[in-house]
């Protein structure tokens, strides 16, 4: 996971080598220090004026030097692991946001709180990563040279040492074993509350209405409950292993001094020494306690990782496009090429048990058939079901489909295997690509943005006010951005406002329909776009639509005046069964052109 920033990106890779430049240049400013400050207390206790003048003199010079490369170096590694940070984060979004990730890591529920794992987890990653990295050379470096030191002083402390570190490292280890598998959990269960949080905030008037505050507020403080009752045993453990490291951490105090203390009292070295051999040692057995020093961070890092790591395992397992590349790489540009489903040419390689999405440029142009079903069996995502069982239908552009049936029946399903959110099934929907293609989901969604990113989502293409305007006119909604703009259009457009929560469902499905307007695509899909509406707002929509040139549209619905907008029916019985009508064929037979047959 972290290989890609340093190996692909320049940038990672400068900032990565000043680092390692800045941390040598600091592990030499404190071996500096430390002849510096055996000299400084040499000179004191052997009571020489003109020595520690002197001394006085090099401990400025070395501070000179020595401050700015330390806060470099500082700061230096802050920025490696900031731009480090942003790079990861975008790079999971780009992963995230591609091939309909997202979509499919939701519906998998394989994994909890994707949206902690890329803002928390990436960011402990990529700060704690470096963090260990840095420790982990800069350990290295200390061990070589403060182990010259000591080993000049006394031969012996240098093999204590490395017993005693040995001895923490161990216990340590086996004493807060506990702690990686509750961090992990702890995660987990601070993001569980926060987002029963988060949902209260996104559906605050369904709980309002229901007057649910008791049961939302029951289940956000159970979460809360194994929040504490789990950072309990996080810090029961703490506790524990803290008995050990700090009676461990206390020991060093001594422990260097009272083995050079005879040699000191033979008069066989001066007090420089001793605090020297001191100072050797702390660094010493600080390089060789890495694990003592940092376990708890290091739980807690090992337990992030694990989560990044199934996260971004998942990303790749619903990323059918990414096989056998490496976990944070995008997929290789020519066998995106090949496999896109909108290259424009034929894409897609038939596989057997799935259903196969054909998009494919020509169809917007045939003058036969804008939409193909070819055999297709759709089954729910966990395979329990079959909802539509070989259903094969061609829609000739401008005759509009309308897809009926009992609640539960499928339809929505269908529209999701039109817009290739659901491959569980079989057979080959041809359509055309998505720039030509555009779906109104059943719930209505407003982006976050003003009025005007209301109406050209998702493409932001360009569009002057007049034309914005001008297309929230032919929905009905022509007084909004004067309502929201306090009398001034212009002004409204701009205005940004919570729009979920501020425009009624109606007014919601209407913007939607602008939106349609705006894009105008070759064929439109509306899954039950209508249903908060009117019978006549209902009629200015599809009047609307209509007049889009060379629109075809499919709708889903329930209710009866919908069928006057529509050419084709499409049934759906229930368990796989299907039934379509033509309205020339009805009519041909003396038929009446309804819902029912
Ligand atoms: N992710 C899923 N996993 C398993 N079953 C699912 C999943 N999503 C939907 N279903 C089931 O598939 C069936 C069809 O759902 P669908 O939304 O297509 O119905 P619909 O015909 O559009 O119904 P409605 O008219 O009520 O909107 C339902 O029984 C639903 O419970």
């Amino acid at each position: 996971m972290s290989l890609p920033y340093f190996t692909s990106t320049r940038q990672g890779k400068i900032a990565f080598a000043t680092v390692i430049a800045l941390t040598l240049l600091n592990s030499g400013v404190s071996v500096a220090f430390s002849y510096v400050g055996r000299d400084f207390y040499s000179a004191l206790s052997s009571k020489d004026p003109e020595q520690f003048n002197e001394m006085l003199l090099k401990f400025s010079a070395a501070l000179t030097l020595g401050v700015p490369v330390s806060v470099f170096y500082r700061y230096q590694r802050e920025k490696l692991s900031l731009e480090w940070r942003e790079w990861m984060t975008t790079r999971v979004l780009d992963l995230y946001f591609s091939n309909g990730v997202y979509y499919g890591v939701e519906r998998g529920g394989m994994v909890d709180n994707p949206d902690q794992r890329i803002a928390e987890d990436v960011k402990s990653f990529t700060a704690f990563s470096l963090t260990l990295f840095i420790t982990a050379v800069t350990s290295v470096i200390d061990l070589a040279s403060f182990s010259a030191i000591l080993y000049s002083i006394k031969p012996s402390l240098f093999l204590d040492i490395f017993a005693y570190a040995l001895f923490g490292t161990v216990s340590t280890s086996y004493i807060g074993r506990r702690l990686g598998g509750l961090n992990f959990e702890q995660l987990k269960k601070e993001a569980d509350f926060r987002y029963a949080l988060v949902r209260v905030r996104e559906n605050a008037e369904g709980i309002a209405f229901y007057e649910g505050e008791d049961t939302e507020g029951g289940e956000v403080g159970e979460r809360l409950g194994r929040v504490v009752e789990n950072t309990g045993d996080v810090i029961k453990a703490q506790r524990n292993l803290e008995f050990f490291t700090t009676a461990y951490r206390y020991l060093i105090q001594v422990l260097p001094v009272s083995v050079v203390a005879p040699l000191f009292f033979a008069g066989t070295i001066p007090l420089g020494v001793v605090t020297q051999s001191t100072s050797a040692f702390n660094h010493i057995l600080s390089d060789l306690s890495v694990i003592v020093n940092q376990f708890e961070s290091l739980s807690l890092f090992s337990a992030g990782i694990g989560r990044l790591k199934e996260f971004l395992d998942e990303v790749q397992r619903q990323d059918g496009e990414r096989d056998g590349v490496g976990i944070l790489q995008l997929a290789n540009a020519t066998t995106a090429a090949a496999t896109t489903t909108d290259a424009g040419g034929k894409s897609h390689q038939p596989q057997q048990g799935r259903i196969n999405l054909h998009t494919d440029q020509s169809i917007a142009n045939d003058p036969t058939s804008i939409l193909e079903f070819s055999n297709v069996t759709v089954s729910t995502p966990d395979l329990q079901r079959t909802l539509v069982t070989s259903l094969d239908l061609v829609v000739p552009p401008l005759s509009h489909l309308l897809i009926v049936g009992n609640s539960g029946a499928g339809k929505s399903s269908l529209l999701r295997c039109v817009a290739g959110l659901w491959t569980s099934g079989d057979g080959t929907i041809t359509r055309p690509p998505n720039g030509d293609c555009f779906f109104l989901p059943q719930k209505p969604y407003c982006p976050l943005g003003n009025l005007r990113e209301q109406v050209l989502y998702p493409s932001f293409t360009n569009a002057t006010d007049e034309e914005v305007l001008d297309i929230l006119a032919k929905v009905d909604l022509k007084s909004l951005a004067s309502r929201v703009g306090k009398g001034d259009e212009h002004l409204g457009l701009q205005t940004t406002l919570d729009w979920s929560n501020t425009l009624s469902l109606g007014e919601q499905q209407r913007l939607s329909f602008a939106r349609l307007l705006m894009n105008k695509p070759k064929i439109a899909i509306l899954d039950e776009a209508t249903s908060a509406l009117d019978v006549n707002s209902e009629k200015i929509m599809y009047e609307a639509v209509g007049k889009v040139p060379g629109i075809t549209y499919v709708s889903v619905g329930h209710r009866p005046s919908l069928v006057e907008y529509h050419d084709v029916k499409l049934r759906l019985m229930g368990e796989g069964d299907w039934q379509v009508e033509r309205r020339g064929e009805v009519e041909k037979s003396g038929g009446t052109w309804g819902m029912n047959p």
